[in-house]
């Protein structure tokens, strides 16, 4: 008997009604702790999923990715607002939401003395599935994965990204619709990476699954994401297709690496980079300037037409420069203009204990 049989949530599940979400998420709120330790991890989150879709829940280390996945996986409880995984509310239903949906973690989640034919059957049985059921399921998600010839070894001996791919593989086992996945590539080279993202994409293609990624690799969300919501501090700060967040910034970027204005060291640098910040406030067609330690970064129509500007702006308030470059937007450009700091900087800067009105 299944897990969530023996919870006794016979119910079939059915179909998604047409054009309903399969993921909805409103207004969730969610604070660790009380008094003093207090963090709000979730201060109001709000996003819709398209069935068959890949969505992408992006933000820095902190931001509130993962307290979202355990709501919506049914392992914690929000503190306010509702969510709905495949039609299913996941506070009044969690048993049954369970059998909707896999999960695979950040941490491998397989026996490494086990092979891998036998952590998939097992996972199977864990299901419910019968024994012939189990191995049957097992040899097709083999296949599916491109595993099969590795089969038969330990999944302790296998590669980085074949292990990743079983890890897929055993989230599927019983048949979800929706698949949660938490960083999926972390820590694979280049090429396992690109076959990840490869595999996942055909997952909502072919097998219309549903896909929900948690990642803070700005090129994932941009390459694999039908729709993404970027969240910082517990709140989403933008949400779109990647094409559109970076529609949505006209224009080109100019990063400019201040060198120093004569002063030496660290700390001439740093007030170099703010008296560019008020140089280039100044050139006609530039806007949205930011300054984080030595780099500023500006907004700008058109880049190769304004750089002869920008370049004779510094050049006249004796500013120097070791690195210029222009760009077409990127997320992390997005990220930037909604959040006050671009992306790898998150990832370091403190979060507040309580909530703060930004
Ligand atoms: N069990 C907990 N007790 C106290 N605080 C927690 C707990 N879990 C998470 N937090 C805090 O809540 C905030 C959001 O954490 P969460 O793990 O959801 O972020 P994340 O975006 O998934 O980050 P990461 O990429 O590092 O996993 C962080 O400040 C974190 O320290």
């Amino acid at each position: 008997m299944s897990a969530y049989a023996a919870s006794g949530v016979l119910d079939d599940l059915g179909p998604l009604p047409s054009g309903r979400p399969a993921i909805e998420v409103a207004g969730l709120t969610k604070t660790y702790g009380s008094g003093d330790k207090a963090v709000r991890a979730l201060a109001g989150i709000s996003f819709a999923v398209p069935a068959g879709s890949v969505f992408g829940l992006l933000g820095p280390n902190g931001a509130g990715k993962s307290t979202t996945v355990k709501i919506l996986t049914t392992l914690s409880r929000a503190d306010a607002g509702s969510a709905s995984v495949a039609g299913i509310d996941v506070h009044r239903r969690p048993a049954l939401v369970r059998r909707a949906i896999g999960y695979v973690s950040q941490k491998p989640a397989f026996d490494p003395m086990g092979t891998g034919r036998e952590n998939l059957i097992l996972a199977g049985r864990v299901h419910g599935l019968s024994g012939p059921a189990a191995r049957a399921r097992a040899q097709e998600l083999l296949a599916r994965f491109g595993l099969a010839e590795a089969a038969d070894r330990p999944a302790g001996k296998w590669s980085g990204g074949m292990q990743r791919k079983l890890d897929v593989a055993t989230g599927l086992v019983h048949r979800p619709s929706v698949l949660f996945m938490d960083e999926p590539t972390t820590g694979l080279d280049p090429q396992a990476r690109a076959e990840m993202w490869a595999e996942i994409a055909r997952l909502a293609r072919d097998d219309g699954l549903t896909v929900l990624l948690t990642t803070h690799y700005l090129e994932e969300a941009d390459r694999l994401a039908d729709q993404l919501v970027i969240i910082d501090r517990g709140r989403v700060v933008a949400a779109g297709t990647p094409d559109e967040l970076k529609a949505q910034l006209d224009g080109d970027t100019v990063q400019a690496e201040i060198a120093g204005a004569g002063q030496a060291g660290q700390a001439g640098q740093a007030e170099a980079a703010e008296a560019a910040r008020s140089v280039l406030g100044g050139v006609p067609g530039v806007h949205d300037v930011t300054v984080e330690e030595t780099t500023v970064r500006a907004r700008v129509t058109n880049g190769a037409a304004a750089l002869p500007a920008v370049l004779a702006a510094l050049d006249a308030a004796r500013i120097g420069l070791t690195a210029v470059t222009v760009a077409r937007p990127s997320l992390d450009d997005v990220y930037l203009r909604h959040a006050g700091r671009s992306f790898d900087r998150a990832d370091a800067a403190p979060l507040p204990r309580q909530e703060t009105n930004r």
